[in-house]
Formats: structure tokens, C-alpha cells, sequence
């Protein structure tokens, strides 16, 4: 969450001006968001195993969710204080967010236990927000916004209680929750169509000298 803003902040980490040399592709940060994108594959495994509703395999599954969720929060740090902010950082680690939050909403769907247009509204903005970074990536790189990281935030939570294998007493919490979530992740995605079109309008214009 936190690692796309401090990636995409520009600024040598630390307020100098000295030229800091490029971080490598390869660094500490970076590999916390590959680990995030390969513990997805791992996650599906232990939501799904023994039918998908045996409560330790969903103890278990909601761990596995946690750690990558956490590996978030640990490489937006690394990035900031060690300077290891990349491009590929900046692209990569709203990509392995989604990945994660997207096929744990596809596994509960597919489970029965989350409605479908929740999945639905979710990955639409989701799959939509990642195209629009691609489709502006010529005029610069939109990171993430406070707004998208308490997004994340705010899905990781819904996500995780949905997973855990709770007591139906509680479930109004996990669907206030998920409303939350929803409504963050619609509002989020507009700002960002609208961040969009006003840096690609700027590049344009910059390009043609107009
Ligand atoms: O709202 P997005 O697409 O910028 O995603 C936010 C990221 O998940 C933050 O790590």
C-alpha cells in the first residue's frame, strides 16, 4: 500500500538534492512484492482445500491472506527509507495487491459465500485502474493515492474476515466491512480516471510544444 506513494514520490529519499543512483531492480522491496504475488497461488490452495469451508483449512488460508498482505506494508517502508524506489516497484506492487485481493474475491464467490457483483464492482475497477496506469505510463506513472491505499486497507480487512471461518453472529461486521470496502474502491477509481485523463491532456500538450 504504502510503497507505490513512496516509489512514485520522485524525491531522493531523505529531502537531498544529490543525485542518487537508480535502485537496483533487484532489491529487498521488490522481492517482498514478488513473495506477495507468489503466495497468492498458496492462498488459493488453503481456501480451497477440503471443500473450501473446513474451519482450520480457513484458519489457516486467513494466515496465509495476512502474510501477504503484509508484505505490503513492509516493502512500502523498505522502498521509502532505503531508497530502493523503481518503476517497476510502482507498477508491480499495485499489480500483486490486486492479485492477491482479486483472486481471494473470485475464491469466496466461487465458494458461495460472497455475492458475485461484489467480485464484480471490485475487479472492474481493479483491472480498470491497472489499465488506465498502462495506458498513461508514457506521460508519467500514477501511483498510488492515500485514498487507494485505505482502498486496499479497507478490502485486505472485509477480505480477511470473509475468509476466517467466523460465527454467523458476526457476519454483520464483515459485510458492514465489505461495504465499506465497495464504496472506497468505486470512489478511489473514479479519482483516478480523473488524474488520467488530466496527465495524459498534459503530456500531449507538453509533446506538442502547445
Ligand atoms: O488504488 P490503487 O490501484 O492505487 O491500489 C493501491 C495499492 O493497492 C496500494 O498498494
Amino acid at each position: 500500500m504504502s510503497e507505490s506513494a513512496a516509489r512514485g514520490s520522485g524525491h531522493p529519499v531523505g529531502g537531498r538534492s544529490a543525485v542518487r543512483r537508480p535502485a537496483p531492480l533487484l532489491n529487498i522491496a521488490n522481492v517482498l512484492t514478488l513473495t506477495r504475488l507468489l503466495l497468492v497461488p498458496v492462498f488459493l490452495l488453503t481456501l480451497f482445500a477440503e471443500g473450501g469451508h473446513d474451519p482450520v483449512w480457513r484458519l489457516i488460508a486467513s494466515g496465509v491472506f495476512a502474510l501477504a498482505a503484509i508484505t505490503d506494508r513492509f516493502d512500502g517502508d523498505l522502498a521509502r527509507r532505503h531508497g530502493l524506489i523503481t518503476d517497476f516497484g510502482k507498477v508491480a506492487d499495485p499489480i500483486a495487491d490486486k492479485a492477491l485481493t482479486g483472486s481471494a474475491l473470485v475464491g469466496l464467490s466461487l465458494l458461495g459465500d460472497l455475492p458475485w457483483w461484489v467480485t464484480l464492482v471490485i475487479a472492474v475497477r481493479e483491472i480498470g485502474v491497472t489499465l488506465l496506469r498502462f495506458w498513461v505510463i508514457r506521460y508519467g506513472v500514477i501511483p498510488a493515492s492515500r485514498g487507494g491505499k485505505a482502498k486496499t486497507l479497507a478490502q485486505v480487512v472485509a477480505i480477511g474476515l470473509y475468509v476466517l471461518p467466523l460465527p454467523s453472529v458476526l457476519m454483520p461486521v464483515a459485510v458492514t466491512a465489505m461495504g465499506v470496502a465497495v464504496v472506497l474502491t468505486a470512489v478511489t477509481g473514479i479519482d483516478y480516471v480523473v488524474q488520467a485523463v488530466r496527465l495524459r491532456a498534459r503530456g500531449r500538450q507538453a509533446r506538442t510544444g502547445a
